[in-house]
């Protein structure tokens, strides 16, 4: 589903992030990204959604080859992604329900099968009885919430997840690790970076240091 050719990422000014990095990523495995600070997780992660572009190498997603995809296509792509990233990128000029149900009304439901959808997305996350706020009026945790309900809500065959239980406190952390392990035994393809240890079960680990794969 997804492979990485030698790829390298160098950002403008900077040193490689990634450099010369080969992996492949089968449909329904759940990977877990490790590494110290700076390893280059999270510019992995922006690769693969083609947030960035490498600056070496090939990176298929699908069969498409996303290191040279046209600026246009990128929405096509994500269709099937979900992402879910430290700055979450909630809409201010909406509230909690209505960021939830942006990528259903992309996809075309109907307004009452979208609405169920969110709410049920916003039920497992714990935030349903806010779901009329405007997410600035929520703390940073639930604002990690209301974004991994977005992410979830239109059941994307791969999800893309950088720290994703970071802001959370243990609870919570423990219940959003469980639905993304629900979520991979109905076969969805996952890729979670973590500093967190004990997140870590039953998954593959793939360890970056410096920009390298390790292990
Ligand atoms: N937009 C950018 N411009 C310049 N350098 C960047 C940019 N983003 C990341 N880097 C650098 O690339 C390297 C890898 O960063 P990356 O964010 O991928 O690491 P990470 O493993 O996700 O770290 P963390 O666990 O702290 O989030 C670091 O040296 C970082 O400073």
């Amino acid at each position: 589903m997804i492979g990485l050719e030698k790829v390298s990422k160098r950002y403008p000014g900077g040193h490689d992030a990634l450099s010369n990095v080969t992996l492949e990523i089968e449909a329904g495995e759940l990977v877990f990204l490790t590494g110290h600070s700076g390893a280059g997780k999270s510019t992995l992660i922006k690769l693969i959604a083609s947030i960035e572009r490498p600056t070496g190498g090939t990176i298929y997603v699908n069969n498409h080859n996303v290191s040279k995809i046209r600026r246009a296509a990128i929405p096509y792509l994500r269709r099937n992604m979900g992402l879910i990233f430290q700055d979450h990128k909630l809409l201010f000029d909406r509230n909690v329900i209505q960021n939830v149900l942006l990528p259903l009304e992309i996809a075309g439901y109907s307004r009452h099968d979208a609405y169920a959808r969110a709410r049920a997305a916003l039920d497992k996350v714990g935030l349903l009885q806010r779901e009329k706020a405007n997410p600035i009026a929520l703390s940073g945790g639930e604002q990690q919430r209301v974004c991994i309900a977005r992410a979830v809500v239109s059941r994307p065959t791969l999800l893309l997840a950088d720290e994703p239980t970071g802001n959370l406190d243990n609870a919570y952390a423990t219940e959003i690790m469980q639905m993304f392990k629900a979520f991979h035994q109905a076969g969805t393809t996952i890729i979670i970076s973590t500093h967190d240890q004990s997140a870590i079960d039953n998954g593959r680990v793939i360890h970056l240091e410096h920009g390298k794969v390790i292990s």
